[in-house]
């Protein structure tokens, strides 16, 4: 794709209302501007007088911020920036990354979604909602995205573990666009999030007069399928080769989608296979801490739906990689659903499950006790060395399960992954406390009572990579060997320095994204056929970064 900046067209012209530059986030410097930049733009008179410096600035923003009292407000505060000055966002988001995380991403964005309608004030992205249908190929080509790169789109069905948002969702690919941006340098200009608003179930949304989506019960089905297909086509049309991350989406439909697209244009589903690289980098990091060998242990899932299914296919892929024959790597994995063990033929509920069910000649002596036995008695039968927590179910990890993992190993590996913090099956620190410390734990959100060592194993370690991977290498599709290699390399970087961290601290998430970026560049050379630059993927990973630095070229405007 050209390299032409989006806002190219509104620099060329000298706006009339010298307000337009300070209202576009885009090229909005604040008390930043310059005096020749004022002189030349006619913007003096509405700004104070003091000319600040970007690092001027950040210092004043992480002030006020650190006043507000608690992290929703915090989180409205940096939104307002995000829409009135994105460089200075990003600057801020870069220089206190660690602080800010989970104030831009989970758990606040979770409560963000919740009361999107409360402090919804500036248009950021794309609301299509189902009313349009019929128009959405003209109202894409009508707006003035040019060169949009990276989509994220949800339709706020399955909002981390808080349910059915409807249009308050799209929290969500604001939340993941801005990490592409702050992890991966991919321009905010060439980003672009998009609500798809088919509705919502949420009697509370539905009843709520400040709700600001499409009030009506989700619509299903084959109108549901025609309204996604006329939205891929459309984008396809417009912006062909940009990269589709689905987010958020409820089960059935998240695993659905994923199949009928990801041949059809470059696409991933986040939740699905950007999870599961990141549980599985989790894994390969743990298994080296713990000195275990992971084909001769067992792995327990607990919350069987569309992240923990798809842990189970990389997982398989990784044992079977290993040397394992297929069934004896799908015998390595157990899952507890809502009904218990998952058992073929007798409580497999999507088909995703099937690949982990325990197999038929098993069941009759798991039966015994006349039902599908709960998580502790799986424990206590198979006596997995890892167990991860996708279900959403919060406290579900409670002390006799996290002491029936330590009874039978030295370091158990226990991930409760489910968002936000409110959802998690465990804190990091009842799972250390209940483990007498022995535990290797990684949480979804930031953990709360953990010490230093807690890992946040999230998939904002996989997700930035992958894309920025993607366009660089210019791969068509994004294939589940990009996931397998991401995985390997995030796992590469855990720091054999003693401590129990699995993946580097947030703070170095750039490089992250670069590592992964790499893995998935040499998959696309591998296997799909693209060519390396003369200078090799990593300087080609560099170049494309943009950083939030203020645009120097306002005085040569004619
Ligand atoms: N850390 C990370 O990077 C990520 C974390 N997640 C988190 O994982 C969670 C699940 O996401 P996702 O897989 O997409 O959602 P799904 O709804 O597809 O899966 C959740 C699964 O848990 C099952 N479940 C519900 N209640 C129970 C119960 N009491 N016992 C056992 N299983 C139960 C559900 O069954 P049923 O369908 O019958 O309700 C479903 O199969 C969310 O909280 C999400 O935030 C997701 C992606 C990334
Ligand atoms: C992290 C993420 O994608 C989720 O919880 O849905
Ligand atoms: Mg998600």
């Amino acid at each position: 794709m050209d390299q032409t900046p989006m806002h190219e067209a509104s620099l060329t012209k000298n706006p009339a209302d010298p307000r337009a530059i300070l209202s576009d986030p885009l090229l909005n410097k604040g008390t930043a501007f310059t005096q020749a930049e004022r002189d030349r733009l006619g913007l003096h008179g509405l700004l104070p007088s003091h000319v600040s410096t970007i690092s001027g600035q950040i210092d004043r923003r992480i002030a006020v911020l650190r006043a507000f009292s608690t992290p929703f407000e915090k989180y409205a505060f940096l939104r307002d920036l995000q829409d009135t000055n994105e460089t200075l966002f990003y600057a801020l988001l870069a220089q206190h990354r660690a602080e800010l995380l989970p104030l831009v991403y989970t758990p606040t964005v979770g409560e963000a979604c919740v009361r999107f309608s409360e402090i919804y004030r500036r248009p950021r992205g794309l609301f299509l909602s189902y009313p349009l249908k019929g128009r959405l190929r003209q109202i894409l080509a009508d707006l003035p995205f040019e060169d949009v790169e990276v989509i994220c789109v949800t339709d706020g069905e399955r909002i981390l573990g808080l349910g059915d948002q409807g249009a308050g969702g799209m929290g969500i690919p604001i939340g993941k666009l801005s990490l592409y941006t702050d992890c991966a340098g991919i321009d905010p200009a060439r980003t672009l999030p998009i609500l798809l608003d088919t509705g919502t179930d949420n009697q509370a949304r539905l009843e709520n007069p400040l709700y600001v989506g499409w009030r009506n019960r989700r619509v299903r089905g084959a109108d549901y399928d025609a309204f996604i297909e006329e939205f891929v086509e459309a984008v396809q049309e417009r912006w062909p080769g940009a990269l589709l991350q689905w987010e958020d989406f409820a089960g059935p439909n998240a695993v659905a989608l994923l199949s009928r697209y990801r041949d059809r244009l470059p696409s991933f589903n986040d939740d699905i296979q950007g999870t599961a690289a990141t549980a599985l980098a989790a894994i390969l990091s743990a298994e080296r801490l713990a000195g275990i060998n992971l084909s001769q242990h067992k792995i327990l899932l607990f919350g069987a739906g569309a992240a923990g299914c798809g842990i189970a296919s990389l997982l398989v892929g990784e044992l079977e990689a290993r040397g394992l024959s297929h069934d004896a790597a799908r015998g390595c994995i157990y899952g507890v659903d809502r009904d218990g063990l998952i058992i073929e033929g007798v409580n497999v509920a999507i088909p995703g499950q099937a690949l982990i069910a325990r197999p038929e000649a098993e069941a009759a002596e798991w039966l015994a006790s006349g039902k599908a036995p709960g998580l502790i008695e799986t424990i206590e039968r198979a006596q997995p060395a890892v167990l991860i927590g996708t279900s959403g179910q919060f406290g579900a990890f409670d002390e006799p399960v996290v002491r029936a993992m330590a009874q039978h190993h030295e370091r158990p590996i226990i991930l409760p992954l489910s968002n936000p913090g409110t959802r998690s099956e465990a804190t990091a620190g009842d799972v250390q406390a209940w483990s007498d410390g022995r535990a290797i734990i990684g949480t979804g959100s930031p953990s709360e009572g953990g010490d230093g060592a807690v890992t946040q194993v999230n998939n904002v370690y996989i997700f930035p990579g992958i894309g920025l991977g993607a366009l660089v290498s210019g791969a068509t599709r994004i294939t589940e060997a990009m996931f397998a290699e991401a995985a390997k390399a995030l796992a590469s970087l855990r720091s054999e320095g003693g401590s129990d961290a699995l993946f580097p601290p947030s703070e170095q998430l750039a490089d992250v994204a670069n590592t992964v970026a790499l893995s998935v560049c040499k998959v696309a050379e591998r296997d799909l056929g693209a060519t390396p630059p003369a200078d090799g993927w990593e300087n080609a990973i560099a170049r494309r970064r943009w950083v939030p630095a203020y645009r120097d070229d306002l005085l040569s405007v004619e």
